[in-house]
């Protein structure tokens, strides 16, 4: 009888669970900081769980990792410093490489056994890794972050798990301000953001702290991700205040993807009408994110 993978009296999504039907289990271990599974499901292809939470399936990846990396860098004209927070899974890596323009990518991973069984089960997210332009730093985001120059990176991207875990002071002020110092002027955040069916009142936490943190500008955004709890994801673009000299909000995106294909895997979730319409919110949302 095979067993199903489901988040249950989760603090996340208390009363909720999600199931998915485990055809095999590829990988099961522990790390100094979560519990790593992998497995093979009917319909989704491999799946990713930490701490019984879906990170990724192979199905519908696509959607989260084009989404968090190409809404911020189809803002901005020439990204050319970009760092990451999280994503040991190398899938932003990977769509990162999309944009011609850019010359370095940081990546801040705190769990080195994500990255190890990425490479070993993922190839098509891990490819990320291969990029000439990626050093990977090991260790604490914020410890990072503390020590980076100020007005380093064009744009910055949280790709984080949920706030009850390792990610937990990835959604506090201080960590936002220190995101806001290693941006350059003008330069923009993307960061997971949650559902705006069951978390407002994070997200609300977060646009508050953002407004504050942020001069330039704060939009949330959403997309579609069905082995997400509520089958919906948030993002919070920030624009850090800088010159407006082609600088555009991160609502009115650069088409600079079409056909630019760099080597590797087609795009599959992402294009211009999809960025536009990320930002565009149903009336509770409106009611509970915009005009509170
Ligand atoms: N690169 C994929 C990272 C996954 N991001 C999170 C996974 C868990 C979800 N509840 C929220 C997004």
């Amino acid at each position: 009888k095979t067993s199903k993978v489901q988040y249950y009296n989760n603090p996340m999504w208390p009363g909720e669970a999600h199931s998915l039907k485990v055809e095999k289990i590829l990988y099961q271990g522990k790390s100094p900081y979560q519990e790593v599974l992998i497995f093979e499901s009917l319909t989704y292809g491999k799946v990713l769980v930490l701490d019984g939470i879906v990170q990724l399936t192979d199905k519908d990846e696509c959607a989260y990792q084009e989404m968090i990396t190409h809404l911020p860098l189809c803002s901005i004209p020439s990204p050319k410093k970009v760092l990451v927070i999280g994503g040991g899974d190398g899938g932003v890596l990977r769509e990162i490489a999309r944009h011609g323009s850019v010359e370095s990518i940081d990546i801040c991973e705190i769990d080195q056994l994500v990255i190890d069984v990425c490479k070993d089960f993922f190839p098509d997210l891990s490819v990320g890794f291969k990029d000439p332009c990626v050093r990977l730093h090991v260790g604490d985001a914020v410890e990072f972050l503390r020590n980076s120059p100020e007005g380093t990176y064009d744009a910055i991207i949280v790709d984080s798990s949920d706030p009850i875990g390792p990610a937990q002071e990835l959604v506090e002020k201080p960590f936002f301000e220190t995101i806001a110092r290693a941006l350059r002027p003008g330069g923009v955040l993307c960061n997971q953001a949650e559902s705006m069916w069951l978390h407002t009142h994070l997200i609300q936490d977060m646009l508050s702290i953002c407004r504050e943190t942020f001069k330039g500008s704060v939009h949330y955004a959403w997309t579609s991700v069905p082995t997400y709890p509520s089958g919906a994801i948030g993002f919070l673009l920030c624009a850090k205040e800088g010159p407006p000299v082609n600088f555009l909000t991160p609502i009115n995106p650069i088409e600079k993807l079409e056909g630019a294909m760099k080597a590797g895997r087609d795009i599959r979730f992402y294009n211009t009408e999809m960025h536009r319409a990320a930002f565009v919110l149903p009336t509770f949302a409106k009611r509970e994110l915009e005009e509170y």
